[in-house]
């Protein structure tokens, strides 16, 4: 439907195969979620407004931030590992990058912790930050995404300061927005889709 506007704020989200992105962008209810075919893989994304969560892209250009999901209970970190340097190399320095350990539900699922040291984090230029995740019960999704509206509030020094109304989840995702560039009474109809 269209071209995307120049103005168009992208996250990208990634993650080996049954990682839980899916899961995740469904769960996120924020509005509908497309899917398409693309050279053999399936991109889906989940639009509001002029910001976009694409999942199922390989390389990082022209995306505010990286939200990496690792089934934390497959234990193919190895694989994790190399997949989120390769998406991340070149020049994104300034990407924020969120690691979901997702299905934290499952009884052998590795700790955020374990997840740090497997997916060798430290060695990141990026930011990044680890965040326990079901993506199945919709546990630690809006956690994580406060932590990426921290990082664009402090990458984008002139948007309006957060007020303390915005701690609430949706409000929360309206500060993600807005920081993403989004004009001010998105703020509103985000809290209402989100809750
Ligand atoms: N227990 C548990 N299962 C999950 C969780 N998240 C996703 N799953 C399951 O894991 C499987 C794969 O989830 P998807 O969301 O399809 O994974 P994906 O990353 O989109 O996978 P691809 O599209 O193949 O790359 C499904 O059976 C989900 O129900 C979770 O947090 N906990
Ligand atoms: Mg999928």
């Amino acid at each position: 439907m269209g071209g995307k506007p120049s103005h168009d704020r992208r996250l990208v989200v990634a993650g080996l195969e049954g990682a839980g992105k899916t899961t995740m962008l469904f769960k996120l209810k924020l509005g509908t979620v497309e899917t398409r075919a693309s050279g053999g893989t399936v991109i889906e994304t989940l639009r509001y407004k002029n910001v976009t969560l694409v999942s199922g892209i390989k390389k990082a250009k022209n995306t505010v931030a990286v939200i990496y999901v690792v089934d934390a209970a497959a234990r193919r970190f190895e694989a994790a590992r190399h997949e989120l340097q390769e998406l991340l190399s070149g020049e994104e320095r300034d990407v924020a990058v969120l690691v979901y350990a997702n299905k934290q539900d499952a009884a052998d699922a590795a700790s955020p912790e374990e997840v740090t040291e497997f997916l060798d984090l430290v060695r990141l230029r990026q930011r990044w930050h680890v965040q326990a995740s079901s993506a199945l019960a919709g546990d630690g999704l809006y956690e994580g995404l406060d932590w990426i509206s921290s990082v664009l509030q402090h990458s984008h020094p002139r948007r309006p300061p957060v007020h303390e109304d915005d701690f609430s989840v949706g409000g929360l995702l309206g500060v993600v927005f807005r920081a993403a560039g989004l004009p001010d009474n998105t703020l509103s109809l985000v809290s209402k889709l989100a809750l």
